[in-house]
């Protein structure tokens, strides 16, 4: 049993946090264990301190780690375990942009090598090089530009759902509707439409199993002795996934091709062109990987637009208008969505400020120069789309969501990556856009959301992801155009300057 081990570079990574902290473990090459400074050898951007500074509050920790020290930094404890930082556009370019020094791991808990839990983690995160360029390939598949109506079809139906349950003059958790609307979307592209029931019931476990991944990974970090049955309880579960996403491969091969992920992948690995296709196992550690990818980071974003919409109502009330001249029916088309300038600013500047994916990492293949920082093979690289978002140099004034700084901005490459960049770049990102693209603009068409004054909306990066902690309560109105300004408590305050936004000036109208 190994809990304490390594992490990927994604927002999947459920244990990330924790198992950066536990270092290089599972099958990576051994981490070289430095002397122990005293103090912080001089000139180099290193804080001595307790690792676990940063599982506690990610943004604020790397916050400070780049006020101390600029783009490079490293936080290194006293048994000489380290984390590294790199912040800038260029670093960030080094490390994402080669794969060959810089590897993807994925998080902690592999599990045995015979295990369940080893196969469902058998993604496209673990692999590198060859293996992860030619999985790539096949993976890619069906989130090509050809296969986007098909899920848009899903996306307008679900949201029409979700949106006839909504009252004007009631109340609702966003956090909580957007969650689940990306649980049933995300079940349904995966799984098909044919047997939704099952394919929910399928995407819960999923959610369950990262959820548990994230809470063994921290139990184990702080010797927590309850993470060894939640270790077993995680090994149970990945047993169970198995068995449903087995069965569903069984009965999509006795089938005609179907329209939803499972069922392209499967054809496109029957028909890799190099041979060597995708094994079983391989498919349900991919659609387990793209589960836990696509769900919470695209509710997050849902959630994190829609609550600043909330919070900017003078740019709320211009998007709901360009929405209303803009989309003749209840969805937007994609033509449709894709003519409103400011439905694709609003939604940049979201990532920009609250970016659903807070940080991902590498792991070291060799030794490594970062500066004056050299590095041991198997040393964690940090890179962050929260801090680089608000890096002053790139976004002035970062701290303010200002949709129409994206009117004439265009940041360096590596300096904008709500989806990362370079050869891992996020294989869901289309994906995803069009799911913002089409329920932001059908809340507008029929609700004016407004915050429940008063009320505490916390966030925190957990599992590599920023999202909500807390409810996020709103109240659902006719679509009047009456949007107001209602200032929220909590630390989302801190992440984002929500302050005085009612007289945000909005520089064009649309
Ligand atoms: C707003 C929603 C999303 C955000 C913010 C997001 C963010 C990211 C980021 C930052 C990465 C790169 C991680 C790294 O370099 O370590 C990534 C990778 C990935 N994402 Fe997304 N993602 C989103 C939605 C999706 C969706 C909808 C899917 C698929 C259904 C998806 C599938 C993937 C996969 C498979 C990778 C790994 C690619 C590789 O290693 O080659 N993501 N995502």
């Amino acid at each position: 049993m190994q809990p304490h081990a390594n992490h990927a570079g994604c927002p999947f990574a459920a244990a990330a946090a924790a198992a950066a902290v536990g270092g290089a473990g599972g099958d990576a090459e051994p981490t070289a264990a430095p002397s122990i400074p005293m103090a912080p050898p001089a000139g180099k951007p290193i804080t001595l301190g307790d690792l676990r500074e940063f599982p506690a509050d990610p943004a604020a920790c790397m916050m400070r780690l780049y006020r101390k020290h600029g783009s490079l930094a490293q936080l290194r404890a006293e048994d000489g375990m380290s984390l590294t930082f790199v912040f800038s556009p260029e670093l960030n370019r080094t490390v994402l942009s080669d794969g060959k020094r810089f590897h993807s791991k994925f998080f902690a808990i592999r599990g045995s090598r015979r295990s369940a839990q080893r196969r469902v983690t058998s993604g496209l995160l673990t692999m590198n090089g060859a293996d992860h360029k030619r999985h790539r390939r096949m993976v890619m598949e069906p989130f090509s530009k050809r296969i986007m109506p098909a899920y848009h079809e899903a996306i307008c139906d679900l949201t029409a759902d979700l949106l006839n349950d909504w009252t004007p003059g009631g109340a609702i958790d966003l956090h909580e509707e957007m969650n689940g609307y990306m649980r049933k979307l995300t079940s349904a592209i995966l799984f098909g439409l044919d047997d939704p029931e099952l394919a929910y019931r399928t995407g819960e476990k999923i959610d369950r199993w990262v959820h548990l991944n994230h809470n063994t990974g921290l139990g184990a970090l702080v010797s927590d002795a309850g993470y060894l049955e939640s270790y077993d309880e995680l090994l149970d579960l990945a047993e169970s996934l198995e068995g449903d996403i087995e069965a569903m491969i069984k009965a999509r091969r006795g089938r005609p091709p179907g329209r939803d992920v499972l069922s392209i992948l499967i054809d496109a690995a029957e028909q890799d062109p190099e041979g060597g296709g995708i094994t079983d196992s391989e498919l349900i550690g991919h659609v387990t990987l793209l589960f836990g990818a696509a769900h919470l980071t695209t509710a997050h974003s849902l959630t994190w637009t829609l609550f600043l919409l909330a919070q900017h109502p003078e740019i709320a009330r211009t998007l709901a208008r360009e929405v209303a001249a803009g989309v003749a029916g209840d969805a937007a088309t994609p033509g449709e969505a894709d003519a409103l300038p400011l439905l694709d600013q609003v939604i940049k500047e979201s990532m920009r400020c609250l970016p659903a994916s807070g940080y991902s990492q590498r792991l070291t293949a060799e030794t490594v120069e970062l500066g004056p920082l050299t590095l041991a093979p198997g040393s964690t690289v940090i890179f962050s789309q929260y801090v680089t978002h608000h890096l002053p140099e790139l976004y002035a004034d970062p701290m303010r969501f200002t949709p129409e700084r994206w009117e004439d901005l265009k940041p360096p490459s590596y300096g904008y990556i709500p989806f990362g960049s370079g050869p891992r770049l996020c294989l869901g990102a289309m994906l995803a856009t069009t799911v913002l693209k089409t329920v932001i603009p059908s809340v507008l068409k029929r609700y004016r959301l407004s915050c429940v004054t008063d009320s505490t909306v916390n966030a925190k990066i957990v599992s590599t992801m920023l999202g909500p902690t807390t409810t996020v309560p709103m109240e659902v109105h006719p679509a009047d155009g009456l949007w107001q300004h209602r200032p929220v408590h909590g630390n989302v305050n801190t992440l984002v300057d929500l302050s005085h936004t009612h007289a945000q000036p909005l520089r064009k109208a649309a």
